[in-house]
């Protein structure tokens, strides 16, 4: 379990944590999304107390906190940060990266295989990182903290120039961890590939984490809660305002309408779509807030 309390962060008088207070817990995966430059890294370094910051706390398994060498030692050995493609060393081989982080985590050394064979690094593991692509170089991130096997996980980015297989691998590999009770934290632009894996987002904003289901109630749940309609025009869209007042439609780009249907009964949706019809709205779609609209909603 990972605890934030109260942290505030600014550089000079650009204030980029706002008073964040949150908890993850143990076998979750939390999904980070924001735009560039709004502090991802900032929160991820401060966690790993990489910056210091101005206020509050970081509390790791419901006691260690950085009040000491010692005690940041030990939180480090429970928590670690994906390394960057930067920290790699040209001269030395993929795996003896591997293996330096499963000594310096003192974890299990059959990891080691255990991970290139998932991420299907055999034909390369052994040469020099100073060969490797830029995809290469990322799975070798991503193994080297797969190996230090901590409690919880930090990863920035982590999908970064990866092909949809190698996606695919990672994220199941990702959801392995979860299963085997890690909180796995992790900032990433790839929408839809976050929302297939991830039981809670934040969207970061001004400073403050905020959870999508409080942005757009309902955003986890397994139920239709929208109507869709690609490509309407605005006096479409005021026809349908105008007939259904009480109505929570929301623009997003592309010219596509969400109409919220969660507090709408039967007789009501009914009507609504018989409207839809008769005006000769007949492209819409029964489905739910992605994502991707919600960080449209956010961020346009
Ligand atoms: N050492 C620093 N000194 C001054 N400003 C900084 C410093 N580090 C970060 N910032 C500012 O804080 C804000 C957040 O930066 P941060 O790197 O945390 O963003 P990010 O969300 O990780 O962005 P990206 O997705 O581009 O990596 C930016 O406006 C940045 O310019």
């Amino acid at each position: 379990m990972l605890e934030l309390k109260q942290i505030g962060m600014q550089f000079q008088e650009k204030r980029v944590l706002d008073d964040i207070s949150i908890t993850f817990e143990s076998g979750q995966i939390i999904g980070l999304v924001a735009p560039n430059g709004t502090g991802k890294s900032t929160l991820m370094n401060v966690i790993m107390n990489y910056l210091s910051p101005k206020q509050g706390q970081v509390i790791v398994g419901g006691a260690l906190k950085y009040t000491s060498k010692p005690n940041e030692v030990k939180i480090h050995q429970v928590m670690s940060m994906m390394p960057d493609q930067n920290e790699l060393y040209n001269h030395v081989s993929g795996k003896n990266h591997m293996k330096i982080y499963q000594t310096m985590w003192n974890s299990r050394p059959e990891l080691i295989e255990d991970t290139i064979t998932k991420l299907g690094m055999a034909s390369y593991v052994k040469k020099k990182t100073g060969t490797y692509s830029l995809g290469m170089r990322q799975r070798l991130c991503f193994a080297m903290q797969i190996v230090s096997d901590t409690k919880i996980m930090l990863m920035d980015e982590v999908m970064n120039g990866l092909d949809p297989t190698h996606v695919e691998m990672i994220s199941q590999i990702l959801v392995e961890k979860k299963r085997e009770g890690k909180t796995v934290i992790i900032a990433s632009h790839l929408l839809e590939n976050l929302e297939q894996y991830a039981d809670k987002i934040y969207f970061f904003k001004n400073g403050k984490l905020h959870l999508a289901d409080d942005l757009a109630p309902g955003f986890s749940a397994e139920t239709v809660t929208t109507i869709r309609l690609p490509k309407v025009t605005a006096e479409e869209t005021a026809k349908i305002a105008a007939k259904f007042p009480e109505l929570a439609m929301q623009k997003l780009p592309n010219d596509t309408i969400l109409i919220d249907i969660q507090q709408q009964t039967d007789e009501q949706i009914t009507a609504l779509v018989s409207f839809l019809v008769a005006s000769h709205i007949s492209d819409f779609h029964f489905g739910k807030v992605s994502l991707h609209d919600l960080y449209s909603m956010e961020y346009q």
